[in-house]
């Protein structure tokens, strides 16, 4: 499928560039485009050669070979930042056009220049001395008879820190070569020195973590001249694993040109004693460059649809999140109409969680479902309520001291109505804490809800939200405060006057009494038992009525049995006022007095020098307005990227599946 090598580099590259031209070109270039765009900040990743190798194991000079140009080169780090290198075959070109990218610059330079102008770049980026920096530096180089090759080389791998470099300077070399090896877009070039034991290299180490079957490693064996002992034997028993294969080269020494030194390297693995039983398709830089266009070229066209996608989906995502965010309002007309939908929205969903119990967008929080927590409630009230008329001392005795007081001259068959005011009243003092510790709760839960429901509605506009809680607050109060009145006011009719219109009252007292018969035989023959089970009352010892107050034992059953029967309206109208007090109350809270307060607090909140809340929607804070900013730049990014795309895959015949 490829051509076979003929004289060196640049006719194997002609050839494959005649070939390829119409294929590989338009696919790198739009990567190529898209890596300008900076779409890798999107978090997507692109189809990337990332040249790794322990240090001086000769990256550079490999780099070097394929673009017959000079890059710093040396003992010691030379490469302290990723240097994306690109090479563009330009047929048209008698002189290389080369320039350098970084920090939003663009510096031509010459290739006699080069090597400076990279160290000068590398010195702005990375700072002078021997420190790295992970912001990269893009070289670009059309040059007659280069492979058509995007590569980014990356510090070589140190373990101890050589003087003036930062004592952590493994970990932040071994951050950026994770970085860039990581992603599964990646192809791993790894650097080997023919001297060295490969399963001893560091770079070895760090690619088999992330390519545990090698699958995305192509080895480079370098200075094959100076160590060409067991050379053979190291790529054929393959013990590091390298899925993608060897390819051995002899670099540039010295002062050679690149002719020579291509001249020299294929010389050497024809008549090297040891170096020429190398199979021929595994050695020299045209084969090196040869293997790296074809992996580049299926690389790019299995990632491209991939990209696409992800462009995809990234842009929707972007362009559904500034469509959430809250609109920039400009004028208070705006601002009033924004307001005035957050009351809209707030009624409605209080309205149907507090009244009509429709609970859609709350289904799995049930302390919103207002309209059967207030059942709760209001259950839970009943159930705190005595429903028999409480009891505390020996059966009557209660009655008989109390009528004992209410004694008067006259007729003794008229029941005293002080005696039963004066315990009824005492009943009802007893259990009045317990309306107000009800309507207590119902407004503590109804100033959750309420905070809570406007907090969403308004949570695109903070300062509107110091407003609008404020509102609530004061309400609720306000509202409570009206409940503990109706309360109060309850309890003081109960205590005053004794009075039901309830048929059932008669009926009861009328039940009650046809005991009276029997309790006063009980009372009367001692050969009765103590114990009596009455009627609204239960069982109870009467033996203390027999000897001391059978003469008062008589009216102070009826007045028992009138309590009895008169506790049960009492109960029932504490109950059934409140509840429709409370009922009332918040259909009012929501229907009208909640609109009210808060239209209030938010158009005259702010008197004086203070901005009211309608200008204060205006300010946005700074937070959104660099999101928004970043939103829209990350959006046309995007679509750049898009097009960029779009018209690839118009051009060539990849698909997205
Ligand atoms: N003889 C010989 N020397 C080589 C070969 N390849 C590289 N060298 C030499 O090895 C030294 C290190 O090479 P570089 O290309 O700078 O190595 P590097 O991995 O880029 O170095 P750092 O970026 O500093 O990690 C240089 O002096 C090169 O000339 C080769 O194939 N044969």
């Amino acid at each position: 499928m490829f051509p076979k090598e003929k004289n060196g580099i640049t006719a194997a590259v002609n050839a494959l560039a005649s070939s390829y031209e119409s294929h590989i070109r338009p696919l790198l270039d739009a990567v190529d485009r898209l890596r300008h765009l900076k779409v890798m900040e999107e978090g997507i990743n692109l189809p990337t050669i990332v040249v790794v190798g322990d240090q001086s194991s000769g990256k550079s000079s490999v780099l070097e070979s394929l673009a017959s140009i000079s890059l710093p080169r040396g003992q010691g780090i030379c490469t302290r930042v990723p240097l994306i290198m690109r090479l563009q075959d330009d047929s048209t070109l008698s002189t290389p056009v080369i320039h350098l990218e970084y920090k939003d610059k663009r510096v031509p330079t010459s290739e006699s220049h080069i090597a400076s102008a990279i160290e000068i770049a590398t010195g702005e980026i990375a700072g002078s001395g021997k420190a790295i920096s992970n912001s990269p530096l893009t070289l670009v180089v059309r040059k007659k008879g280069v492979p058509d090759l995007t590569m980014v080389d990356l510090p070589g791998i140190t373990r101890v820190p050589v003087h003036g470099q930062p004592e952590n300077i493994y970990e932040q070399i071994a951050d950026i070569i994770k970085q860039y090896i990581k992603p599964q877009e990646s192809i791993i070039l790894n650097v080997l020195s023919a001297s060295v034991d490969f399963s001893t290299c560091e770079s070895i180490r760090m690619s088999q973590q992330v390519d545990r079957n090698g699958e995305r490693t192509l080895a480079v064996v370098t200075k094959a001249d100076k160590s060409p002992e067991g050379l053979l034997e190291k790529v054929t028993a393959d013990d590091v694993n390298i899925g993608l294969g060897y390819v051995c080269v002899r670099n540039r020494v010295g002062e050679e040109t690149y002719e020579e030194a291509r001249i020299a390297e294929a010389e050497l693995f024809e008549s090297h004693p040891l170096l020429r039983r190398i199979d021929k398709s595994i050695c020299g830089i045209p084969v090196l460059a040869q293997r790296l266009v074809q992996i580049q070229a299926q690389l790019i066209a299995k990632c491209l649809p991939d990209i696409v996608r992800k462009i995809n989906v990234k842009l929707s995502h972007n362009e559904t999140e500034l469509d959430d965010m809250p609109q920039h309002l400009s004028s208070i007309g705006e601002a009033m109409r924004v307001f005035m939908q957050v009351l809209i929205r707030t009624r409605e969903t209080l309205r149907k969680l507090m009244i009509r119990g429709e609970y859609d967008n709350f289904e799995e929080e049930k302390e919103m479902h207002g309209a059967a927590r207030l059942v709760d409630m209001l259950n839970q009230y009943k159930k705190e309520l005595p429903h028999d008329f409480p009891m505390k001392e020996n059966f009557l005795m209660e009655e008989i001291s109390v009528l004992e007081e209410a004694r008067g001259i006259g007729l003794s068959n008229f029941l005293p109505r002080t005696a039963f005011l004066t315990l009824l009243q005492r009943k009802i003092k007893e259990i009045s804490y317990t309306p107000k510790g009800f309507v207590n709760k119902v407004w503590d839960y109804m100033e959750g809800m309420v905070l809570r429901i406007l907090d969403k509605e308004s949570e695109n506009y903070p300062p509107l939200q110091a407003f609008t809680r404020r509102a609530a607050r004061n309400l609720i109060e306000k509202m409570r405060r009206r409940s503990l009145q109706t309360v109060k006011e309850m309890i003081e009719m109960e205590m005053v006057v004794d009075y039901t219109s309830n048929p059932d009252y008669m009926k009861a007292w009328t039940d009650l009494m046809e005991q009276r018969e029997k309790f006063m035989e009980f009372l009367q023959n001692p050969l009765m038992p103590m114990v009596m089970n009455i009627k609204g009352v239960g069982c109870v010892d009467v033996g203390h009525l027999r000897q001391q107050h059978e003469g008062l034992a008589d009216e102070a059953f009826d007045l028992k049995m009138r309590l009895v029967a008169y506790w049960r309206c009492v109960i029932l109208r504490l109950v059934d006022v409140l509840a429709l007090h409370v009922m009332y109350a918040v259909k009012n809270l929501v229907e009208n007095e909640l609109d009210c307060e808060v239209m209030n607090e938010v158009v005259n909140g702010g008197c004086g020098s203070q901005a009211n809340g309608l200008e204060r929607m205006l300010e946005e804070s700074p937070a959104t307005t660099a999101k928004r900013e970043r939103l829209g730049k990350s959006i046309s990014l995007l679509m750049e990227s898009k097009e960029v795309v779009a018209k690839i895959m118009d051009k060539t015949s990849i698909n997205v599946v």
